[in-house]
This record gives C-alpha cells, structure tokens and sequence, in this order.
C-alpha cells in the first residue's frame, strides 16, 4: 500500500546542532522529562525519568529500542498536517491540501544521551480514506487523538476516532489529546472550549495540549513531551518484561561488552596475584 505524502518542506538545519555522528538533534536532544501542559489534565504525573530508566540510560553501551510509532487520528482539515508540519519542517501552509491515505515522518532524538526514533504516522480525516488510514494504525505507541478548537464537533467525535484506534491497540498505549489553531481563538472562546477539552480529557485518560500550527505555539514543546514520555515507557516495559529487548536481535552487544569488562577485571587481579573462579 502506497504512502502518499503532501506539503512536504526540505528540513530546516540553521537552528539544528549537528553532533559529531552527523545527525541534527537540537531541540530533539532530551536531558530531562519535559513538563505536561498542566499538571492537572495529565494522567502522566511522574516529575522526571524514572530511576530505572536513568540508571539504564547511564549505561555505556546504546540501547536497542525500537522506534516509538505515534499515530495522529482526527477529523478532516483540523491541522493533524499542519501541526506536524510545524515540528518536522519549520513550515506552515494557509492553503489546504486533503491527505491521501496517510503522510509519514521519522525523528531522530537523543534522550539522556540514548538515540530514540520518534515516527509519525499522519492519517487522513477523510471518511474516503478510512479504510486505508486504519490498516496503519497497529502496533502504535502513543495515540494523538487531535481536533479544531474553533469546531467543537471535532472534539465529540475524537472519541469515536480513538475507539476505533483503541480497537487496533488493545496493549498500553500513551494517550494524547490536542487542540489545534489556538491562535484563531479569543479568550474567552479559548476559555470555553478548553472546559470541554478537559472533560473529554480526563474522560479518556489523555493528557490535554492546545497547540498553534500556525504561531507554532506548543508545538516542540509537545513534541519533546511525547517522545520522552514514550522513552521512559519503552525502557521501563523492557526491563519488565525481557532484559533482552535493550539488546540487539541475534548476537548480543550487551552480552560482548560484559565478556570483554569481565576478561579485563580478571586480567587486572591476576597481575595482582589473586585468584577468581
Ligand atoms: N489559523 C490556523 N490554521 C490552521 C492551523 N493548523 C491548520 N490550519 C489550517 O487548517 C487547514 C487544514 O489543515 P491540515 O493540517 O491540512 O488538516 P488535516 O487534519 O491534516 O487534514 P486531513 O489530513 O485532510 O484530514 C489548512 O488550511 C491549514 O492551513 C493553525 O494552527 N492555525
């Protein structure tokens, strides 16, 4: 099945740093977890990683995990585009372009000096497309169930959109729900869509965030929360279940690097005349 892509922008690099391995990170460099949007509309309260997942992280050899898929469902022409658009490429388009079937955008992080990969999977509104959008929602990570703050019918129906996502991802997922183009918004407007929004919110254990695609306002700032977010969880769900996911498949890395610490260290008492078993 085709990926079809729209409003794709050559990358930005002048506000990118580049590291010595020759990948931009910038932004995308993560040292600690990034704050929600408010404590109070999130049901990810923890304040930074977890120890676990420093402890890991502090290791010398690179982790081995598998990239974060993040899916974006909505309705049509409520900015689910845009506002990747905005955090991918820098850019924002006025004009309107339908996606076809799905868009697809990869970002390389690094988060307490691990590289992570953040994929995003932008799934067309468009009842037309459904059925194709859909056969790309398993496997997800995190669900950003997005809607229009200036349609409130976009919010009703985000519920719907997650039950059919949710129906594809019956495992854990990280939840999100945002709020595009704040900036078309008065206070008072702003106000009283974002009472509904918490609702909905707390209704469907999501973390909130209203976000600008077009002033750009949350934009990283949500982005950066996403990832680590996902990070922390990835690294805690693999040490649960199976050491061996912060492995390589096949020949082990890890299991290498502790064979030639373990030769060193019996090396270093033999000269020493000890003896070890
Ligand atoms: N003012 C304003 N307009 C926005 C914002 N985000 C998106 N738009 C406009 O809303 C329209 C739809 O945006 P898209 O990003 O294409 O919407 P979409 O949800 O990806 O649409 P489909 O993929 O077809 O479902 C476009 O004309 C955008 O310029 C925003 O933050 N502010």
């Amino acid at each position: 099945m085709p990926i079809y892509r729209k409003n794709k922008r050559p990358k930005a690099t002048a506000s990118y740093e580049v590291l010595n391995n020759n990948v931009d990170y910038g932004t995308r460099r993560i040292e600690q977890l990034p704050r929600p949007y408010s404590c109070q509309v999130t049901p990810y309260r923890e304040l930074d990683f977890s120890e676990r997942t420093k402890r890991a992280a502090q290791a010398v050899v690179p982790f081995f995990l598998g990239p974060c898929k993040a899916i974006f469902i909505g309705d049509v022409a409520i900015g689910k585009t845009s506002l990747v658009n905005r955090f991918c490429h820098e850019a924002f388009d006025g004009d309107y372009t339908a996606t076809i079937g799905l868009d697809f955008e990869v970002e390389r992080f690094q988060i307490l000096n691990q590289a992570y990969t953040l994929q995003i999977w932008d799934t067309a509104g468009h009842e037309r497309f459904k059925c194709i959008a859909q056969s790309y929602y398993r496997n997800a990570t995190v669900i950003v169930i997005a809607f229009d703050m200036t349609r409130p019918e976009s919010l009703l129906n985000g519920k719907r959109w997650l039950d059919e996502a949710l129906r594809l991802n019956p495992g854990p997922v990280l939840k999100f729900l945002v709020g595009t183009k704040k900036d078309l918004l008065s206070d008072q407007a702003l106000c009283d869509i974002e009472l509904e929004a918490i609702k909905m919110a707390y209704d469907i254990n999501a973390e909130y965030w209203p976000v600008s695609a077009r002033t750009g306002e949350n934009v990283t700032k949500f982005f950066r929360r996403l990832t680590a977010l996902a990070f922390d969880h990835a690294v805690q769900r693999a040490m649960e279940t199976n050491d061996s996911l912060l492995q390589p498949p096949g020949n082990s890395l890890l299991n290498l690097y502790f064979l030639r610490k373990e030769k060193k260290e019996k090396k270093f008492l033999k000269c020493f005349n000890c003896t070890i078993n």
